[in-house]
């Protein structure tokens, strides 16, 4: 198995990282962008002044709008925020190929359906076998260069290997796994999980708080993946502590910022106001809260967060929440 070309569909801030990634890796690169405007500033400056301003794209990197200029990769990433991930699937079924193995690396979990991206993606392309990458890796890092770590789940371990070697590069280290459901669950929860902590953060309440979040966060990340038939080892590894750690982590992260402009006193509206980038915690958190219902699992951060952000509750009403909750054993 040899992978030549890479097709990457979205070409916000992780989709034009990934892609550099893959021309590092040696592939020719067709970035999918909707805006004319990423595609000319690509074209004309070699970089995505929109999503990822300040780094200088590879030349092996050739951005179209156009998904029919994807029908001859080997391989396809698709990179759009979770919430279009369905309709972007559905843009592309056209131009795929069952042999052609899509790599999911979008974080979040769909509305309505409550559908990990791994489901969407075999109920557009029931034929194409799927893979996720997932793990800290904050784009403008990645695409610069600086080292990183990742999760690459696939359920095919030939498969899995022939990504493992095709994506790495010497600052690019992708560790591999079979269980998919566990690396999606990391991802989706850990935007979740990252608002509470900005929250903490921009209510100062201090550091231990905020490793109390984190900790609790991780037993909650946990049981929902557990739930959903992933393993807790998957989720112990770079997809789930090893991101939730990052993102809970810096400002850097667009979840962690939202989470901190509203322990500030902004209002939601304020606090995404203007925003381009997508934090998928907050497009998330409600079917976070209606999986964690459905599965009957306990999830007291990411419900609260939830709420907070449905408007139901404040900051300091969320921040009582927690802490009056009874006290129990200390377990996952
Ligand atoms: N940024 C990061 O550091 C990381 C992000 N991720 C994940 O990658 C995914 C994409 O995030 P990121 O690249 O940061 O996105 P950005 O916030 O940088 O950019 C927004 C993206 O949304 C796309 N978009 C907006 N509206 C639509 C729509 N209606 N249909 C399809 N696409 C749309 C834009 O596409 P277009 O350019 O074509 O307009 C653009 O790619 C998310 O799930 C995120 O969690 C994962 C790891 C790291
Ligand atoms: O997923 C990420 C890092 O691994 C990026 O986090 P944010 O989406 O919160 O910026």
């Amino acid at each position: 198995m040899e992978f030549r070309t890479a097709g990457v569909i979205g070409a916000g801030a992780w989709g034009t990282a990934l892609a550099q990634v893959c021309a590092r890796a040696g592939l020719a690169v067709t970035l999918q962008a909707r805006e004319a405007e990423v595609i000319d500033s690509i074209a004309a400056r070699r970089v995505n002044e929109a999503f990822l301003p300040g780094v200088e794209l590879d030349p092996a990197i050739r951005a179209t709008s156009d998904m029919a200029e994807l029908a001859g990769c080997d391989l396809i990433l698709a990179v759009p925020p979770a919430q279009h991930m369905r309709a972007t699937l559905a843009a592309f079924a056209p131009h795929a190929r069952p042999e052609v193995p899509i790599v999911l690396c979008s974080k979040g979990i769909e509305r309505g359906s409550l559908k990990l991206m791994t489901d969407v993606l075999s109920e557009t392309l029931p034929e194409a076998t799927a893979a996720v990458l997932s793990g800290p890796s904050f784009a403008a890092e990645v695409a610069r260069g600086l080292p990183s770590a990742v999760t690459l789940a696939c359920a095919d371990g030939a498969l899995g290997e022939a990504l493992l070697n095709t994506l790495s590069a010497p600052a690019f280290r992708p560790y591999l796994a079979t269980d998919l459901i566990g690396a999606e669950a990391g991802g989706a929860l850990k935007n979740v999980l990252a608002i509470a902590c900005g929250i903490v953060e921009g209510r100062q309440l201090g550091r231990s708080a905020h490793a109390a979040v984190i900790t609790r966060g991780f037993a909650e990340m946990t049981r929902l993946a557990v739930a959903l038939g992933g393993e807790a080892e998957t989720v112990a590894g770079l997809c789930g502590l090893g991101d939730l750690v990052l993102t809970c982590s810096s400002p850097q992260s667009r979840n962690m910022s939202l989470g901190l402009a509203l322990g500030q006193g902004q209002s939601v509206e304020q606090a995404l106001a203007g925003k381009r980038s997508v934090a998928e915690g907050y497009e998330s958190a409600p079917a976070v809260r209606d999986l964690a219902a459905r599965l009957g699992v306990e999830m007291p951060i990411a419900e609260i967060t939830a709420a907070l952000l449905a408007g139901e509750t404040t900051v300091d009403g969320a921040i009582e929440a927690l802490l009056s909750r009874p006290l129990k054993a200390e377990r996952i």
